[in-house]
């Protein structure tokens, strides 16, 4: 590269900067620029010479920038060995910190990239935004600059000590990380991140951002993260799939960065910064995963995260505490851990954030009692009468300063007035009573930062997504396997979560489908942690080719919040849901992050009422609104879609689907009656009494009553021998393997599935005679 007389630093542009990377890959080795006199030394880009820039009023205190700052003659030479950049000058404002030697080492290390370009510096044109952007600590904000970047001067930012103390800090470093990422490449997956430009945030998570592939704020993120970072307490709602996790997750980052960076946060044993309750524990683990992915792009040294769910080790969890920044904890197991002493509710209470992500569910479903006495907890004045020893010490550690944490609650369905026409009238009453009463209970329990917390609503009228379709079919009541079955063939090659209102209808379907040939998982609180961790695991895996695999998740409601599992293109609901809020967040699995997706309900005759309400509740809003933000489906006039499924063609589906049923539920009976055989035995043995099994059952048999019939089912089931099971499978099997006419097409189903190619080039072929032909009219669903 040619010497220049007057060497300026880059401007941070990736994209300029990959361009000529690539012309310098053409010649052997890059070179260090080759300094000129005077002698040059390397010097720390902080200590460089940096003089003001005055400028034109309107960009005064633009977005908390309040000047620039430029630098004349310097160099900067890249060792390609280490990929170090260094600055060499003759001047430097703090002697101190010349490093000798050429290439600066370590941390200290400015990296840069040397591209023998000369900069000519800003036109006047330059306007505040694209100035903005220059000065945002960023290649990646710059990459939107490309074009203007070889009119700009080099440029360091200095921003307005605000409100909050971490600006200062991201000021501090916003040189150094400027030039560090300017010899990073952009990955395919890497976005420009040059909208996220408004919110002020560090080179280090924007940098992070990027990696995700996440180019601009949602729109959550866009309302939530300023108030946030100004200090404030924020009731967050917006439809599922809209980033909510990282509109609380960002600003905690930035909080431990800002931290870091001052050194007030050391690696060793420490209270935590963060505080999440999560109502479920996949949720929980979610969360967990969502916040490490986001801190471990270019985070040397992140947060440290402990989870704390039930039905995983209790005491290696207290260990991952101990050094936690950032705890996410469902209500049981965290108040679990808080009550077993170790200090532990003394260090929650110099958390500096309480977030309560899905808000209403944590108050309504049964984590009430749990939830208040962490609320209580975290409230309350130092214990005295903690005799723990341990924990006296931490108290000294850990002593409570001012109050300066910030409350932060989200949900999809957090609102005050909806949330009273969405609680449903449950039957027991309860859950009505605390759901209505939510808002006011959070308000009056949380000791908020300040008087009145901010409520960012970003999705007043619709809380469903703007790319979800919904449907219904209507059936009998018994008819429900056969239809869950017809459809999910017709989704053959997408994974589809079921909900269900009951464990036991889990246990039932899963299997059913199974037999099927078709690849369910079942997920409910009533399993064993780790199998819940590994349904969820076989229900997200891809195939070879990195795609997602069909599957189909059987799930209770405990599915129902927060998943975000990719690619979920199709919601069933075998039961109606017993409250609005649960179909707008059992839908809200589908459709996430602007993809499309299907919410179909199953419907019997006696649920056809409460679908009624359901639409009145749910689009309530958007039935009096014209707004932009209601669905496609409504614009046209219509929420739920009734789907008119051909039923001749359906019910060639039922004696497979018949004995599936029956193997299935012969299997469970059995089971059933080894369990139940086991306990009276060993309760017999006990109370050294006989038990005879046969004897009981007479016994049994003789009363008659509620579930009688099921009885009956359960003692045939029971009856059946191994032999009886074997057969039944191999009449399933010729079942499956058997062709069935669909009708006028003459086109058939095979095999333990169906060829879905063959429906499709039915349908190309023979469009209503096609694939219509066998489901029905589907259109305005995205089901084709
Ligand atoms: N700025 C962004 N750009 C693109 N994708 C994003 C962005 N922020 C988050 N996402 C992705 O969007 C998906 C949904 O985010 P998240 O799980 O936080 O939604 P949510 O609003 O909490 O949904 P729910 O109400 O169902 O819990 C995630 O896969 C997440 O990685």
């Amino acid at each position: 590269m040619a010497a220049q007389d007057k060497k300026r630093m880059l401007p941070a542009s990736i994209a300029a900067m990959r361009s000529r990377k690539r012309q310098k890959l053409d010649g052997p080795v890059s070179r260090p620029v080759v300094p000129t006199q005077p002698a040059k030394t390397s010097v720390r880009s902080d200590a460089l010479a940096w003089k003001d820039v005055s400028l034109p009023d309107r960009l005064e205190n633009y977005e908390g920038f309040f000047g620039l700052e430029e630098i004349d003659d310097v160099d900067v030479m890249k060792d390609d060995s280490t990929g170090k950049v260094s600055f060499l000058s003759s001047k430097s404002t703090h002697p101190a910190q010349v490093q000798p030697g050429g290439i600066t080492s370590g941390d200290e290390a400015e990296h840069c990239d040397d591209d023998g370009e000369e900069w000519s510096g800003f036109g006047d044109a330059t306007q505040g935004p694209a100035m903005a952007a220059v000065l945002a600590p960023s290649s990646k904000l710059s990459a939107a600059l490309e074009k203007p970047a070889k009119q700009r001067k080099p440029t360091k930012a200095i921003e307005l000590p605000k409100h909050n103390e971490k600006h200062k800090i991201a000021s501090t470093k916003d040189s150094s990380a400027a030039f560090e990422i300017l010899t990073e490449e952009l990955t395919a997956k890497e976005a420009d991140v040059y909208a996220w430009r408004g919110l002020n945030l560090s080179p280090d998570t924007l940098s992070s951002l990027s990696r995700l592939g996440f180019a601009k704020p949602t729109p959550i993120q866009r309302s939530a993260i300023p108030d946030i970072l100004a200090g404030h307490d924020v009731i967050g709602k917006a439809s599922t799939g809209s980033g909510k996790t990282l509109a609380f997750g960002i600003p905690i980052l930035e909080r431990f960065l800002e931290l870091r960076s001052t050194s007030q946060h050391s690696n060793g044993a420490k209270a935590p910064l963060a505080l999440i309750l999560s109502p479920t524990r996949e949720l929980a683990h979610q969360l967990d995963k969502h916040l490490t992915a986001l801190c471990s792009y270019g985070l040397e040294d992140g947060p440290s995260i402990a989870t704390l769910t039930g039905g995983l080790s209790m005491q290696k969890q207290e260990r991952l505490l101990k050094y936690a920044d950032v705890v996410i904890g469902t209500p049981g197991r965290l108040w679990e851990v808080m009550s077993a002493g170790q200090g532990t509710i003394k260090a929650l209470q110099q958390i500096q954030f309480l977030v309560v992500d899905e808000a209403d569910r944590l108050l309504s479903e049964g984590h009430f009692k749990e939830v208040e006495e962490i609320l209580n907890a975290l409230e309350r004045e130092a214990d005295t009468n903690d005799d723990n020893e341990e924990a006296k010490e931490e108290q000294v550690a850990f002593s409570p300063g001012e109050h300066t944490r910030q409350t932060l609650i989200f949900s999809a369905t957090f609102d005050r007035g909806l949330q009273r026409k969405l609680a449903g009238k449950g039957k027991s009453g309860g859950e009505l009573k605390i759901n209505k009463d939510s808002m006011e209970y959070l308000l009056a329990k949380i000791k908020f930062r300040e008087e009145k917390p901010k409520f960012v609503d970003v999705n007043p009228i619709n809380q469903l997504a703007t790319g979800l379709k919904e449907g219904l079919i209507e059936c009998s009541g018994p008819e429900k396997d056969l239809y869950l079955y017809a459809l999910l063939l017709l989704h053959r090659n997408t994974r589809a979560l079921v909900f269900t209102n009951s464990i036991d209808a889990v246990r039932r379907i899963t299997p059913l489908l199974q037999n099927l040939g078709l690849p369910a998982v079942a997920l409910h609180s009533g399993m064993m942690q780790k199998a819940r961790l590994r349904s969820i695991e076989r229900f997200t895996q891809t195939s070879n080719s990195g795609k997602p695999s069909s599957s189909i998740l059987v799930a209770t409601d405990v599915a129902a919040r927060g998943l975000d599992i990719p690619n979920v293109k199709l919601v069933i609901h075998y039961h109606l849901p017993r409250a609005a809020d649960t179909y707008v967040h059992r839908s809200g699995r589908t459709a996430r992050a602007g993809q499309q997706g299907s919410s179909i309900l199953i419907c019997g005759p006696e649920e056809v009422a409460g679908v009624r309400r359901l639409v009145a509740k749910v689009h309530a809003h958007s039935a009096a609104a014209d707004e932009e933000s209601v669905s496609e489906a409504a614009k046209q006039g219509y929420y739920i879609r009734t789907l008119d499924i051909d039923r001749r063609i359906v019910s060639r589906l039922k004696p497979r689907t018949v004995l599936a049923k029956k193997l299935a539920d012969t299997v469970i009976a059995k089971e059933k009656a080894h369990k139940a055989d086991e306990l009276f035995r060993s309760a017999a043995e006990e109370l050294g009494v006989d038990y005879d099994s046969e004897e009981f059952e007479k016994t049994d048999n003789g009363r008659r009553g509620r579930g009688s019939k099921r009885k009956a089912n359960e003692r045939e089931a029971r009856e059946f021998t191994k032999a009886d099971v074997g057969a039944m499978r191999a009449e399933l099997r010729a079942l499956l393997a058997q062709r069935v006419n669909v009708g006028v097409s003459e086109k058939y189903l095979t095999s333990g599935g169906v060829d879905v190619e063959e429906l499709l080039r039915q349908k190309e072929e023979g469009g209503d005679k096609g694939s219509g032909q066998f489901l029905g009219r589907v259109e305005g669903l995205g089901i084709e």
